[in-house]
């Protein structure tokens, strides 16, 4: 600043007296006590151990409340790991692993270690190397815990400028659904849905246990674990407790924040899990064993209630994964699983988002008009509706801040951000970059979002909107459904595949994928299809289907929905506006559209005024057309709820030419 004649400027700053340069002199007289205060430490090793407080993350016990308010810290430990120890255990071999808590690289620091109870080693000479080993547990880990330990020990990690962890997943970018196996025995035999179209590709129990074999020893061969003991479902009756163990800090953090993160005092009785993810994502599976087809391998078993990961560090694979558990589960309890995103109005109108990835369920439901209930994964009970999940998993490509605030703000501290490109030295993320994968995406814990509601759970859904992004460009970017148009377009699950999230996708491909999640779904469409049927008209819910696709022409040749418009859309069926609108029926697909919405050009809602050539329009209708009812035949043997009725009226709803 230049001095304008006042004196203080140059002389003197806030009283202390200016020294060369007009800076304030620095104070090295000696204080009246004989000296600066001191720390309260003879050695550098006593100084460190000051800096922490011993506080709640690994020692989850305020000693108030609770069956084990009498335990010792170190019996609690001690059960803990003996819980993480039977997790562990090799089925074939007569000893556990030796457990140890914390990190192996401070060990120095925290002398107390606790070594797991060996039941039943008895040192013999089968006994292995490997059993001879301790392996470190780093029990749910806080974030600023995992950060460390991901920065330390993994390449690839980084703090970005907005201050996410930056990770790379390796050489799978994207789900692998063609690698998940389910174990096909006597009961899923019966229960689940097997053969053509079914995401459930078999494997023998006997396969599944050389695999989960083959994934613990690979994980009790390294010197430490990441263990996270977590909730799904915010419904309390029906939460499920699991168990997630990972090699790497990122997999550890990733279920911290996508998982829901439980308080002190529901980790301290925790007990047994319900279900447990072994995943060994950077060791690949064996190709002469039988089924396998590559090095990866994601295999569920639901009688032992496990899933094993080798050969993919796509974090994705274990949130979606324990979805398809949520999917075999919950329609046990009479409770319907959605993949979907839903959001609440300041009145408690409750709308669903429907839609394969990448179609707009985590853009369109995190609104900041609105409270979010969840982007992915919902169940829809007699009570109402509730999240599966802790957070949101976002996709990044081109995200702007501008277009997407709330979704912006949320990358920060905590969250993990996977395969995005960075400047070296300002660690400023370009979202515009392909160069690792078009599929970069956002882990960020719910509460991230400013109008999350929490708990994550809400009244019976008002609207159901079914999202399809039409690659052909012949949807139009809004139709009113009839019960019977919603449970045809529900059970065909129309969209383009687009790129990055699965492997092998390098542009939109047109796809027809069940309830909009056929690759989590473990029961036969139908049966999800009948449940939301009877939800629906149980709670008069009104169904719609939005093209956040192609407008004015195909992949090519027309270009993406603007999302403004997709938002404007949405906003009219929030405010039921769109409901008492004026519609028009369309050629093929006999759906009704709006004349007007406001905010949007009249001319758009019908698709055929924003392609030029009205001859291709016709035609590539009539292809989308055929596409629908060849991808339907499979349906039509089966009868839908109770009613006869209703299976015909699903089929006459499909397209008419
Ligand atoms: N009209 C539109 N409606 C919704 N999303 C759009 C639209 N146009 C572009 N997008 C982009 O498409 C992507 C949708 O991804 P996302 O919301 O994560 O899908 P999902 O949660 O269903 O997997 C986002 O990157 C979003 O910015
Ligand atoms: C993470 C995924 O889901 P979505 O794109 O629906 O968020 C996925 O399909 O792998
Ligand atoms: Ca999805
Ligand atoms: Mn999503």
């Amino acid at each position: 600043m230049a001095s304008n004649g006042n004196g203080n400027a140059i002389g003197k700053a806030n009283g202390v007296p200016a020294g060369r340069n007009g800076l304030p002199k620095i104070q090295t007289a000696k204080r009246q006590d004989g000296g600066a205060p001191t720390v309260k430490a003879q050695t550098i090793d006593e100084l460190h151990s000051l800096q922490k407080k011993k506080s709640a993350p690994t020692t989850p016990l305020d000693g108030a409340q609770g069956a084990f308010a009498t335990m010792t810290e170190e019996e609690r430990h001690k059960q803990q790991l003996q819980s993480i120890s039977a997790s562990l255990a090799s089925l074939t071999r007569e000893t556990g692993p030796k457990l140890v808590r914390g990190d192996p690289a401070r060990q120095s620091e925290t002398p107390r270690v606790s070594h797991a109870p060996d039941h039943h080693f008895a040192p013999t000479f089968s006994a292995s190397d490997s059993s001879l080993k301790f392996t470190h547990v780093l029990y749910n880990l806080s974030p600023a815990e995992l950060y460390e330990q991901a920065i330390k020990y993994e390449k690839g990690s980084f703090i970005t400028s907005s201050g996410a962890l930056a990770t790379l997943s390796g050489a799978k970018t994207g789900r692998s659904p063609k690698d998940k196996r389910v174990v096909r025995d006597d009961t899923t035999e019966d229960e689940l849905w097997w053969g053509k179209g079914s995401p459930n590709i078999e494997m023998d129990e006997h396969t599944f246990l050389v695999n989960r074999e083959r994934a613990v020893d690979y994980l009790n061969s390294l010197d430490k674990v990441f263990v996270n003991d977590q909730f799904l479902n915010w419904d309390p009756e029906n939460r499920i407790k699991v168990r997630i163990v990972s090699a790497r800090a990122y997999h550890s953090l990733f279920m911290h924040n996508m998982c829901i993160r439980p308080t002190p005092e529901e980790l301290e009785n925790f007990g047994t899990p319900d279900f447990t993810i072994y995943n060994a994502g950077q060791f690949p599976c064996n190709r002469y064993t039988h089924y396998m087809t590559s090095s990866t391998s994601i295999d569920l078993n639901l009688g032992r209630r496990e899933m094993v990961i080798l050969g993919t560090q796509y974090a994705g694979e274990m949130k979606k994964g324990l979805f398809g558990v949520m999917h075999y589960l919950m329609p046990m309890r009479q409770i319907l699983s959605l993949h979907s995103g839903c959001n609440m109005g300041k009145d408690g109108d409750v709308a669903l988002f429907f839609g394969l990835s990448g179609t707009g369920k985590t853009t369109l439901s995190t609104d900041h008009n609105r409270y979010l209930i969840g982007d992915d994964e919902h169940c829809w009970s007699d009570k109402g509706v509730s999240n599966i999940e802790g957070g949101c998993y976002a996709k990044c490509i081109d995200l702007s801040r501008e277009k997407e605030p709330d979704i912006w703000n949320a990358i920060k501290f905590g969250t993990v951000l996977e395969n995005v490109v960075f400047d070296e030295h300002t660690r400023e993320v370009d979202y515009l970059d392909k160069s690792v994968t078009e599929n970069t995406r956002a882990a960020y814990p719910i509460e991230y979002i400013p109008n999350a509601k929490i708990p994550c759970v809400g009244p019976h859904p008002k609207n159901v909107i079914l999202l399809a992004c039409d690659a052909f460009g012949v949807l139009p970017p809004v139709s009113k459904l009839n019960l019977a148009q919603t449970m045809y377009h529900f059970i065909s699950g129309y969209t383009a595949l687009v790129a990055g999230t699965e492997e092998g996708v390098k542009e939109p491909r047109a796809t027809f994928s069940a309830c909009f999640g056929a690759a989590f779904i473990m029961l036969h469409p139908t049966k999800y299809a009948a449940m939301l049927a009877s939800k629906m008209e149980k709670h008069g819910a009104t169904g719609w289907l939005v093209n956040t696709g192609w407008s004015g022409g195909s992949y090519g040749a027309g270009s993406r929905m603007k999302l403004a418009y997709t938002r404007k859309i949405i906003d009219a069926i929030h405010s039921g506006k769109l409901l008492n609108a004026n519609y028009k029926k369309t050629e093929v697909f006999g759906l009704e559209i709006p004349t007007e919405v406001e905010g949007v050009p009249s001319d758009i809602l019908d698709p055929i005024n924003t392609w030029s050539n009205k001859k291709a329009y016709k035609e590539t209708l009539l292809k989308l057309g055929g596409l629908f009812k060849s991808n339907f035949e499979v349906f039509l043997d089966y009868k839908i709820g109770k009613d006869a009725k209703l299976t015909e009226e699903i089929v006459a709803a499909g397209p008419n030419f």
